[in-house]
């Protein structure tokens, strides 16, 4: 085989993209990664590792604070110097040696440099030396080029030089004033980081609540403990527009109830966009610029002969690191299964070459303090698909092993039944240390554990998982 024959092409070396090169690798095929930054992807550097390396140290204090005997011996607030320097080791100062040595390990290639489509199965890479190498792959191509933070178009952004969600997990100074536009999650664990480190912190939410995408009381308990915090959020109002009239200078929003707010830094937590803009969709017939449509093997949908797979977050389905390596071990598989011939791929629901999950169980923790956690669908989303669904809600603060965990707990679960199929379509919980909780929940909603079965389902006493027994002599009467 010439050296740039592979079987597998991967574009991007983030989490999904190294789990899609593994995966493939383990069905015997060869493969290569091509990556333009730092091996490890936006999740390691400037997401998912930074953002928890801050916010651990956040709750950690909070919850010895809720315990009378610990909070006395609590008397100072976050040292911001030594949070910031956790946060610069977890990311090993964003050099990327460990993750190349991970990919030399599992006899993953590593080749530098932006890659692009350049006609079927064949991906021309610009090296960071300013030469080219063609690649050509055998079987499959892998687009796993994740997304970057979306701006809005509004005057003076530009010149604003506002934080996305890389300052906001790189910063190595605490701005004295931070606006966050935006209330999802990135918009929440930042304002809960930046707080706590010591700034002022004003956040600015379009819609009527944080969190839109959960049970409308994640938003509210979230929202309750900021404000007590001292930070200050405000819903309903959306930025019209900034001026920063020079870098040294603070910005200045003005907003859409004609008020205008003074800040240092200015973070817009406002969405994410597809990198799919530059990478040569329209050598093989795509629409460049636009999340790629895939199928449940994370095939994408219309192209000739079927070896493009697009996966993790430049496929939109669920921009989560998790739900993006599910994608991978699926897609991996899948790739390996049809290089070989096999016939017929097991892509009924739930089968393992479809990512089902992506449709009715996805997990998702935010790590702000109360944590917001939930998995599959909301009530409301429920009602969308027109399931028949009974709603349970239980206050955890009841329960004895989340009021032993913290003095005054507070938080709230809520259990969303199907009863045609008697099996949970959703749970959420919102509270203290219930982020471990989530993985239960994941089981019986994509296990489809019948209602009658979790019955014998025991949760030890006196641990916050006994919620589990209250939601469900809740739903049984
Ligand atoms: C602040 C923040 C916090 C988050 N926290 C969490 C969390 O706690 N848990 C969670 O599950 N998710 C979290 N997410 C989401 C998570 O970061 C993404 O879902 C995840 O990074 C997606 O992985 P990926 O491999 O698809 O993309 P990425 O991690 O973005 O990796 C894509 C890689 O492709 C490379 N690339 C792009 N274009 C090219 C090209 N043309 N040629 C070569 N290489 C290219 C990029 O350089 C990058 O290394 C968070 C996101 C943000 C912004
Ligand atoms: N702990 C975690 O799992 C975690 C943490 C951070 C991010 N993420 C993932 O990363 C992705 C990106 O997060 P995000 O918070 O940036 O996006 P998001 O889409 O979750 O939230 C963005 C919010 O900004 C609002 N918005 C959009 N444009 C606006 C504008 N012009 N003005 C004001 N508000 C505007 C939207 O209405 C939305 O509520 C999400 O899908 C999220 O799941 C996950």
């Amino acid at each position: 085989m010439p050296a740039d024959e592979y079987d597998v092409i991967v574009i991007g070396a983030g989490p999904v993209g190294e789990n899609v090169a593994d995966r493939a690798h383990a069905t015997g095929l060869s493969a290569v990664v091509v990556e333009s930054e730092l091996v490890g992807g936006d999740c390691s550097y400037w997401a998912c590792i930074p953002s928890k390396a801050l916010l651990r140290p956040v709750s950690a204090l909070a919850d010895a604070r809720r315990v009378a005997g610990a909070a006395q011996a609590v008397d100072g607030g976050l040292n911001a110097e030594a949070v910031l320097a956790r946060r610069t080791s977890f990311v090993s100062d964003w050099q990327d040696d460990g993750q190349a040595a991970w990919l030399d390990s599992v006899a993953v290639d590593l080749v530098r440099g932006h890659g692009r489509l350049d006609g079927p199965r064949r991906v021309v890479v610009e090296t960071p030396d300013g030469s080219s190498r063609t690649l050509t792959a055998r079987h499959a191509v892998a687009v796993c080029t994740g997304s970057r933070a979306a701006l809005p178009d509004l005057p003076g952004i530009v010149e604003a030089r506002p934080w996305t969600s890389r300052e906001a997990t790189s910063s190595k100074e605490v701005p004295r004033r931070l606006a966050v536009v935006g209330g999802g999650a990135v918009g929440v664990e930042m304002a809960t980081v930046w707080q706590a480190l010591g700034a002022e912190v004003t956040v600015l939410v379009r819609g009527d609540r944080l969190l839109p995408r959960m049970e409308p009381f994640a938003g509210e308990l979230v929202a309750g403990a900021l404000t007590e915090a001292g930070a200050s959020v405000r819903t309903g109002i959306s930025v019209e527009s900034l001026e920063r009239p020079s870098p040294d200078r603070p910005v200045t929003l003005t907003l859409s109830d004609g008020g205008r707010l003074e800040a240092d830094e200015v973070l817009f937590a406002t969405g994410r966009a597809p990198r799919t803009d530059d990478i040569g969709l329209e050598t093989v017939g795509c629409e460049p610029g636009n999340w790629l449509t895939v199928d449940d093997s994370c095939r994408v949908k219309g192209v000739h002969g079927g070896w493009l797979y697009a996966v993790g977050d430049a496929n939109g389905r669920a921009l989560l690191t998790h739900q993006g390596k599910y994608q991978a071990r699926i897609a991996g598989s899948a790739i390996g299964a049809r290089a070989a011939g096999v016939p017929l791929l097991e892509t009924d629901r739930w089968g393992a070459h479809a990512a089902t999950a992506d449709h009715d169980a996805v997990p998702q923790v935010v790590f702000t303090d109360p944590e917001a956690t939930s998995v599959g669908l909301t009530a409301a989303e429920a009602e969308d698909r027109g399931l028949r669904v009974r709603v349970v809600d239980q206050d955890m603060g009841e329960v004895a092993g989340a009021a032993l965990y913290a003095d005054g707990y507070r938080g709230r679960a809520r259990m969303v039944v199907d009863l045609d199929r008697e099996v949970i379509v959703g749970l959420t919980f919102v509270g203290p240390g219930v982020s471990e909780l989530l993985h239960s929940a994941s089981i019986a909603v994509a296990g489809e554990v019948p209602m009658d079965r979790l019955w014998h389902a025991v949760p030890s006493f006196p641990s916050v998982s006994e919620v589990w027994l209250r939601l469900l002599e809740g739903y049984r009467g």
